[in-house]
């Protein structure tokens, strides 16, 4: 399976977001990750449907919307609205869990569980099947530049080998300082979708195709 690739604009210049993400498409992403926060879940401000929806004629690239927000039926339908096409929702802060995820493959979505690196990876249990997407914080969320939590090969590895266990193909992605030096254990642990930030807007080759094709391959190029 090759190794899906989705640029995390938190990092790009949010004065020419929509030149970055036509940037990153060209460069050869795979989907684009639009971050969510709402200042309550976790400690930042971003963005909200309006901006997407203002992006999405840049890229004809799947969006990846991740929701860093306290539940809300209504928000969620405003970025499948807005021209999300995958959105991963966090269990923590949602006693209905179940019923965002069944939501959000209602509106012809794909429905992600997102999970802190707190968070023990049970929690997944009575989800995979709700799942088209499993997305592993490598860092605490709410913002690009952190270091990628070592424990968080192991959650992969486990994560893997339940999805397989239950014969699914449910993409399984890691964001939080995935950079050349940590994608190659990320993959190795059987992730095949990378979230990077500050690993492609902020390369110092000053490429982003080749920044895009170095964490690919999980290797230099
Ligand atoms: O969701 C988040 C942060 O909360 C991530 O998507 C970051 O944007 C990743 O940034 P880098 O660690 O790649 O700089």
């Amino acid at each position: 399976m090759s190794v899906l690739i989705s640029p995390s604009v938190l990092a790009a210049d949010f004065a020419r977001l929509g030149e970055e993400v036509r940037a990153v498409d060209e460069a050869g992403a795979d989907m684009i990750h639009l971050d969510i926060m709402d200042g309550h879940f976790v400690p930042n401000l971003t963005v909200g449907p309006d901006v997407v929806k203002a992006l999405r004629p840049y890229s004809d690239k799947p969006f990846d919307v991740h929701l860093m927000i306290t539940p809300n039926p209504a928000i969620v339908e405003s970025f499948a609205e807005a021209g999300a096409d995958l959105i991963s929702v966090h269990p923590e802060p949602d006693p209905h869990i179940h019923r965002t995820l069944q939501a959000i493959r209602a509106m012809g979505k794909k429905a992600g569980a997102a999970i802190n690196p707190g968070t023990p990876v049970e929690i997944l249990e009575p989800l995979y099947e709700l799942c088209d997407v499993i997305l592993v914080m490598s860092v605490n969320p709410g913002f690009g530049g952190q270091s990628f939590m070592p424990a968080s090969v192991e959650r992969i590895r486990h994560i893997r080998r339940r999805i397989d266990e239950l014969g699914l193909d449910t993409i399984l992605e890691v964001d939080g300082g995935v950079n050349p030096e940590t994608a190659p254990k990320i993959i190795g642990a059987g992730a095949h979708a990378l979230v990077a930030g500050t690993a492609i807007f902020r390369s110092k080759e000053n490429s982003y195709a080749k920044a895009v094709e170095r964490l690919r391959l999980g290797t230099a190029v």
